[in-house]
């Protein structure tokens, strides 16, 4: 969800995890000029329409085909120590990945941080996006598509990790950076 803390656990996380890098679903948002208007006025940001999930899935099918070239070409690879060669994780964060199907069934693990109606209004009230949100905007558009995809997502898939998104951000990451190497080792003697 928007302003779940998404952005900040990942970015912990990709700087405490060797070999990983990150691929954000609001790197591919469409441009402005092609994104929809609802009868209310509000522009249909937080659909997939509003995605090119395409070429996200061609970013992250380029990582799955070779992820230490991936690596390399963004420049991580030098500054992290390797504790496992074999194992390259990718995190993919997003307000939607969940509800995309063919990105979905490519995960290992998945995790979902979830605050309440009001924290995440304060919290989106604070941050300016470009566009920047209209009046009404939280309410009229942002909050209503969230109820309707977390409905969907929780009908197409079950094993999602729910984080509390009210939880100090240290305290947070220091639980999926634990869940997260007990499954690099899962997948490392699966090998
Ligand atoms: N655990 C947390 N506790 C309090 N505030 C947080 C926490 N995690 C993130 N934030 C703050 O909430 C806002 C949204 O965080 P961000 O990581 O950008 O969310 P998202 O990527 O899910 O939209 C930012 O101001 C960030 O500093
Ligand atoms: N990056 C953009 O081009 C853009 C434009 C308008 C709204 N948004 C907002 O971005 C949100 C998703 O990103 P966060 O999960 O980081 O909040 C959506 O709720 C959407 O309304 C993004």
């Amino acid at each position: 969800m928007t302003n779940g803390g998404k952005s900040t656990l990942s970015k912990s996380l990709q700087q405490q995890i060797p070999n990983s890098c990150i691929i954000a679903q609001d790197s591919y948002f469409k441009d402005d000029s092609v994104v929809p208007v609802d009868s209310n006025g509000f522009k249909q940001y937080d659909t997939l329409d509003a995605l090119h999930m395409d070429t996200m899935m061609t970013e992250v099918n380029s990582w799955r085909q070779d992820p230490e070239s991936f690596l390399r070409q963004r420049d991580l690879n030098s500054e992290h120590k390797t504790l496992d060669k074999d194992v390259c994780v990718l995190i993919v964060e997003g307000f939607l990945i969940f509800n995309y199907r063919p990105l979905n069934e490519l995960f290992d693990k998945r995790y979902f941080m979830e605050i309440p109606y009001d924290v995440c209004k304060k919290r989106r009230s604070s941050r300016t996006y470009e566009p920047p949100d209209p009046p009404g905007y939280f309410d009229g558009h942002v909050w209503p598509m969230y109820l309707q995809y977390r409905r969907e997502m929780e009908n197409i898939t079950s094993d999602i990790v729910f984080l509390d998104g009210l939880k100090p951000r240290e305290e947070l990451l220091a639980a999926v950076y634990k869940d997260v190497v007990y499954e690099i080792e899962r997948l490392r003697e699966k090998d």
